[in-house]
């Protein structure tokens, strides 16, 4: 691991990125921030009313998203962020140096129940199909982890700082 790791952790709505980020960052006494806290009033509106987002929408969000992650690098830090396509991975590496991946990978089912189980969010579990079809995973070449949701959050945390740990003693 890095001094100052700069973490985005990612995947579908109801994976856990708030959870398991929060977790981390606190685990590594870094910032943390979640990307749902940067969607301007429109993106807001869209889902819930039950749309998805396009590109379009999504574009300048990333952008401010790669913005406060350059501002954290000298300290380091930790966003929750969907992040579901290879080319918004690409456009928050295109302002960062270093940036790590964590996806929350899980099956409809389990993330489904999850959506379920939460309550007073602006994002509607019948949204979830289209995240699926939006998710692009990690690719081979993407520097990150991949870690199963159906764990604990304890668990997940552990695994993700013992994975990068590992890695780097290997470097
Ligand atoms: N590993 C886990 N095990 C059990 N419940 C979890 C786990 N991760 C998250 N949750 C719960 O699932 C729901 C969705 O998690 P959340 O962090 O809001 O996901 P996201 O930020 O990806 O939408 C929340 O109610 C959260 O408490
Ligand atoms: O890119 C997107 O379509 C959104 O960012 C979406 O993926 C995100 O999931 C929502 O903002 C809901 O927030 P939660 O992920 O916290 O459910």
């Amino acid at each position: 691991m890095t001094q100052h790791p700069l973490l985005v952790v990612m995947g579908v709505s109801g994976s856990g990125k708030s959870t398991v980020g929060a977790a981390i960052a606190q685990r590594l006494q870094v910032a943390f921030a979640d990307a749902d806290d940067f969607h301007p009033p429109e993106n807001i509106a869209k889902m819930a009313s039950g749309r998805p987002l396009d590109d379009d929408d999504r574009r300048p969000w990333l952008e401010t998203l790669g913005d406060w992650l350059a501002e954290h690098e000298p300290t380091g830090a930790v966003l929750s962020c969907s992040a579901l396509k290879r080319s918004y991975r690409d456009l928050l590496h295109s302002r960062t140096h270093g940036l790590q991946l964590l996806h929350l990978s899980g099956t409809p089912e389990v993330i489904e129940a999850r959506l379920a189980g939460r309550a007073g969010h602006f994002m509607p579990a019948s949204l979830l199909r289209s995240q699926f079809t939006a998710l692009e995973p990690l690719a081979s070449d993407e520097p990150g982890t991949t870690i199963d949701v159906d764990q604990d959050i304890d668990a997940i945390v552990d695994h993700y700082l013992a994975s990068t740990m590992a890695r780097s003693l290997l470097t």
